[in-house]
């Protein structure tokens, strides 16, 4: 018998909305997701916040079915881009020019209030009438969701407004951790089904089909906030010129997230030696690693043809991986490296501190004298200060570790698979 999640639609098409703070582990679900048979059939859409588009690199199947909504923040633009989209996906398929559709996936932002997705998906007319929002599949961070939850009003709406809570990383968390963590979900959201998620693994009939999304059973708040947020973006809706709408857009993007969130990028002219990045990554998360709430990118590492993928949350670095090649179009054709951080209420000063440690990196020497005093950076070189290194050929890498070879263990950085 065919998998619920396979089955053709009958009438509108099922959209579902994968969320989850900043780094929470969503596109590796996705990775993991769009692997299972049970998904053939249905369209990505993915979402970032920030310049320079990263995750769609980190899925696979990158046709005709995956789409990038890329300019800026979903729920500040819904009206325009999730709608666009939507509207033009309907067409192409009613113009026989793309397959059926079994599902529409949509991957926010991280900073994405779930809210006005729902709220489009529901009542505009032209999707309502197409497509029916049959859930919300929220990632929590086991290791960094409950500070998340107590510091971020979107952390919370994603939470609330699920269907489906999908606890990653549980494997970086102790136990009085998640323990706090199990009772905050339960209180703000005691219906949803939790279901751990390793890796991003978890089989897709456990995700969809859950029927018509509804905040009955869920927090009052999700029905009140629901209920605000209709109306709210008329003014988008009027005539009006392009300025008026960046500046409307703007206006509630600050109602919704505050301004004290930013990005910005850096991009690297050359390869990287790997042991001065390393040391001063590791350096910039212990000294800003609060107010960094992600940071990802790939890098041109010397004397690597392939790109490596970096990844940090607040001030941990998750060990990095290869891709098979580099980008063949997009930013990244260029073959250099960039690094997107978001973060909140950093001043320009440390912006520019950030920006002058990853200009100026130091050597392999300097790196390794660095890195012995402060040995327990996020990006973890080690390196004993008696053991000094004769040369870089006598260095071993091993993700985030740099150390002597006769000191390595394990094998070199994985690669993305
Ligand atoms: N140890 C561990 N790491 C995980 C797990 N799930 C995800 N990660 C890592 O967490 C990092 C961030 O994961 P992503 O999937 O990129 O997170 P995201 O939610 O898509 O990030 P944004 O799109 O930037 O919000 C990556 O380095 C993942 O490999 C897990 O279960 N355990």
């Amino acid at each position: 018998m065919p998998s619920p999640v396979a089955e053709r639609p009958v009438g509108r098409i099922p959209v579902s909305l994968l969320t989850g703070f900043l780094g929470a582990g969503k596109t590796t679900l996705l990775k993991q997701l769009m692997k299972d048979p049970a998904m053939a059939g249905s369209v990505l859409l993915i979402n970032e916040f920030g310049e320079v588009g990263i995750d769609h690199h980190l899925v696979d199947r990158l046709d005709e079915h995956t789409l990038l909504l890329d300019s800026g923040c979903i729920c500040c633009s819904v009206q325009g881009d999730l709608v666009r989209a939507l509207r033009e996906l309907h067409q192409r398929f009613s113009r026989r020019e793309i397959p059926a559709l079994s599902r529409v996936l949509i991957e926010t932002t991280g900073l994405a209030d779930p809210v006005p997705l729902v709220g489009t998906l529901m009542e505009e007319r032209f999707v309502a009438a197409r497509y029916l929002c049959d859930g919300v599949l929220t990632v929590v961070d086991a290791e960094h969701g409950l500070d998340q939850l107590g510091r971020y009003r979107e952390a919370v709406r994603q939470v609330a407004m699920a269907d489906r809570l999908l606890i990653g990383k549980g494997d970086l968390c102790d136990a009085a951790t998640r323990t706090r963590l199990e009772a905050k979900l339960a209180a703000l959201n005691p219906t949803a089904l939790r279901l751990e998620v390793r890796h991003g693994k978890v089989p897709a009939d456990r995700l969809f089909g859950g029927g018509i999304y509804a905040a009955a059973g869920k927090s009052p708040d999700v029905a009140r906030w629901l209920m605000d947020e209709r109306g709210r973006y008329r003014p988008l809706a009027a005539p009006a010129g392009l300025a008026h709408g960046a500046a409307v857009q703007r206006r509630l993007h600050v109602e919704r997230h505050g301004d004290g969130v930013s990005s910005f990028v850096v991009r690297f002219e050359a390869p990287v030696p790997w042991p001065g990045f390393a040391v001063s990554l590791g350096r910039i998360l212990a000294a800003h690693g609060q107010r960094l709430l992600r940071v990802k990118g790939l890098m041109a590492v010397a004397g690597d043809p392939q790109p490596h993928v970096i990844q940090c949350v607040q001030d941990a670095a998750y060990p990095p991986v290869r891709l098979p090649a580099w980008p063949a179009d997009g930013a990244f054709a260029d073959r250099c490296g960039r690094l997107v951080f978001i973060a909140r209420d950093l001043e320009p000063a440390a912006v520019e501190s950030i920006r002058e440690a990853l200009t100026d990196l130091p050597g392999t020497a300097a790196a390794m004298r660095m890195a012995a005093a402060r040995p327990l950076l996020p990006t973890r070189c080690w390196l004993g200060r008696h053991m000094p290194v004769g040369s870089e050929r006598d260095i071993e890498l091993d993700a985030w570790f740099v150390r002597p070879k006769r000191f390595a263990k394990r094998p070199v950085i994985g690669t993305c698979d």
